[in-house]
């Protein structure tokens, strides 16, 4: 899978009347700086996870220092910190470093929004949470998700919950063709969640995003999977908004010990979907090795989408070395192919 090397254009931001600054002040080392996860954020105010699984790991809270005014600092990023890190009451520590990111995930506003937002740094799976009914899956959503993870270099895993009253069976066949790994939850007799095993295997040991629509069971989920989360659970009044959550800002948990892995589940409340100006169609088939290759032959120019003259992708199709063969390749090109029309 590709990963985009992040570089100063990873952050964007409005033009200042002022202009930008000429570097020229070479800032103190920090030597003394310790480092730390971001595992929440809240008004300039952000919660670190300092010495993470030693004996003296805690919590300490940080403002950004000056130097970083104009970078974001979000959830999932690794810190370093000076200042007070003792975590203790009233303390606040002084973020001078942000570690270089190994994925960023980004949404930009709207489509027709040039300004591109990061929500998650060093994730490795987005886990898109829907419901088989009640409400009823948004294909056009989840594709929006699965660009979005691609671009980011990150793993999709499908988590569709309810299949206690409905059949997965079809939003399997759209995206398994496409690499989306899926599970699928229900609710049994006395409310629990089953089989929370096989999600919990999915999650051991690495960064997942939690992203859902308000409704599909995603607090619920998470609530299950990390004792002690408290995530606030409810249907919602659509018009009056009442049992929304406030914050729109993620927060990471830490999953317990699954099979000598842990792992943090980032849950985040406010991302309901995804603008996707910021993609583009080249960085998103390099996710698709095979096919990438494959369109390595279409003419100059290619969108790729059904009907475009010549695509070397329809080509591959046709040359199936059998029935099976070609319904698989058909498969991965129509979820491909609909992943570039919810990107256009
Ligand atoms: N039948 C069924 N209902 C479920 C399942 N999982 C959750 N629910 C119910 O779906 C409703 C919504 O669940 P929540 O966990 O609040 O949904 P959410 O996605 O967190 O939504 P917000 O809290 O609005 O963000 C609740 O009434 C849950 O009890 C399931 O597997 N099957
Ligand atoms: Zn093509």
């Amino acid at each position: 899978m590709g990963r985009r090397p992040i570089d100063e254009s990873d952050f964007h931001s409005r033009p200042s009347k002022r202009g930008s600054r000429p570097r020229t002040k070479t800032r103190p080392e920090h030597e003394d700086a310790v480092s730390g996860l971001v595992t929440g954020v809240d008004r300039g105010r952000y919660t670190l996870l300092v010495d993470e699984d030693q004996p003296d790991e805690h919590v300490v809270t940080a403002m950004k220092a000056r130097e970083l005014t104009r970078q974001r600092v979000v959830c999932g990023d690794r810190v370093d910190v000076v200042g007070d890190t003792t975590g203790e009451e009233g303390s606040l520590a002084r973020i001078v470093r942000i570690t270089e990111r190994a994925t960023v995930l980004r949404r930009t506003a709207d489509d027709t929004d040039p300004y591109e937002r990061i929500i998650v740094a060093n994730a490795d799976q987005l886990v898109i949470v829907t419901a088989l009914a009640d409400p009823e899956p948004r294909t056009r959503m989840i594709d929006r998700c699965v660009v979005a993870a691609y671009d980011a270099g990150m793993d999709v895993l499908l988590c569709l919950t309810k299949a206690d009253l409905a059949s997965p069976d079809a939003l399997r066949s759209l995206y398994e063709p496409i690499g989306v790994s899926v599970v699928t939850t229900s609710r049994g007799d006395e409310g629990e969640i089953t089989p929370l095993e096989a999600v919990r295997d999915s999650l051991s040991g690495r960064t997942s995003v939690f992203v859902g629509h308000s409704g599909v069971g995603k607090s619920t989920l998470v609530n299950a999977l990390v004792p002690g989360a408290r995530r606030t659970t409810g249907v919602v009044n659509d018009v009056t908004g009442r049992g929304r959550q406030t914050s729109t800002s993620a927060v990471a948990l830490r999953l317990p010990e699954h099979d000598g892995a842990r792992g943090w589940v980032i849950d985040t409340p406010g991302v309901r979907s995804f603008g996707l100006a910021h993609v583009q169609i080249e960085h998103l088939l390099t996710a698709f090795d095979d096919l990438d290759e494959v369109a390595q032959e279409c003419p100059r120019g290619c969108t790729h989408l059904e009907g475009s003259p010549d695509c070397a992708l329809d080509e591959w199709v046709a040359a199936s070395p059998d029935d099976e063969v070609r319904a698989a390749r058909a498969a991965r090109l129509d979820s491909f192919r609909r992943l570039l029309v919810s990107r256009a």
